[in-house]
């Protein structure tokens, strides 16, 4: 069995036939960020679920603070659903007063910029607001861990760099923090990943420990809107950033002889894969 204060080993939930989430050992030490990634389906909310004792795994072990996920041990941590578990109909104050009432701590004091926003329902406020006051309602009993599921999904730049600058303060001050997202380059705010696929869980590490040995192909053309046109027509997967096209996952050659076909002159040239990359190549064996 793995160390940490949230774990897993080998926990899988089936819903009927379905194994939403299979065999995952998994772990989260204090003080460290630990970044849970996959697409959508990938059973990401299924073990989060498990590891707040929210929902029994059909098999295997979830360990929250060394025992079982229990009502006494869930009070130890602070957490922030994808839904945010506000209520929409309260004001800011209100939320705030009745999910620390329940801790039994004094509500923490809003942030000057929230603070002319203490009377208005929550769901009136943008959601951007909305995010920080769930973090607000998670964070006043500080907690020894913190479980995060999308917490910065749909909000601007700057209200996710906050949210980030949150997370890590948590971590600093010794917090374990699992935290979901779907934003490929949040990642890199993450200490440790893990990578879900079809209830599996694919890699963990480095993003370059996550990504293994997936590679990618770049084609440099001056011609590039009609080399992705040739190749789209060809059927391969390309992605246009910019004016750089990329495949993930493919045959060099392949890309050659479509382009040479087409009469497109172009550098075909195997790189590294992205993060992104092997996300695709993972949906896309998913997919099959
Ligand atoms: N109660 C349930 N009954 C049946 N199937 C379920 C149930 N809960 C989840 N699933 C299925 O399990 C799979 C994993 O879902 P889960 O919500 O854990 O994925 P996720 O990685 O969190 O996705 P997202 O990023 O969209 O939240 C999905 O195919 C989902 O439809």
């Amino acid at each position: 069995m793995n160390t940490g204060i949230i774990r897993s080993h080998d926990v899988t939930r089936r819903f009927g036939d379905f194994t939403a989430v299979d065999t995952v050992t998994m772990n989260v030490e204090p003080g460290e960020v630990v970044g849970l990634l996959g697409a959508n389906g990938a059973g990401k909310t299924t073990l989060i679920r498990m590891l707040l004792g929210l929902l029994r795994p059909s098999s295997g072990a979830v360990t929250l603070f060394d025992g079982p996920p229990d009502r006494s041990r869930r009070a130890r941590l602070g957490y922030v659903p994808q839904n945010l578990g506000l209520y929409q109909d309260l004001t800011v104050a209100e939320n705030l007063a009745f999910s620390t009432g329940t801790y039994g701590v004094a509500a923490p004091e809003l942030p000057p910029d929230l603070q002319a926003s203490s009377d208005t329902l929550v769901g009136a406020l943008p959601l951007g607001a909305q995010r920080r006051v769930a973090f607000l309602a998670a964070l006043a009993h500080t907690p020894v861990a913190l479980v995060l599921d999308e917490p910065t999904s749909g909000v601007d730049a700057l209200s996710r760099a906050r949210l980030w600058d949150t997370i890590r303060a948590e971590a600093d001050r010794g917090a374990g923090v699992l935290v979901t997202t779907h934003y490929m380059e949040e990642a890199q705010e993450c200490d440790r990943l893990l990578l879900m696929s079809n209830g599996l869980l694919v890699g963990q590490g480095s993003e370059s420990d996550v990504i293994g040995d997936t590679r990618a192909v770049a084609v440099t053309t001056d011609d590039w809107a009609q080399a992705f046109g040739a190749l789209n027509a060809a059927g391969v997967p390309v992605i246009l950033s910019g004016r750089s096209i990329r495949v993930a996952d493919t045959d060099p050659d392949v890309l050659h002889r479509v382009l040479a076909d087409a009469g497109i002159p172009a550098t075909v040239q195997p790189v590294a894969a992205t993060l992104e990359e092997r996300m695709l190549v993972l949906a896309r064996a998913a997919d099959q």
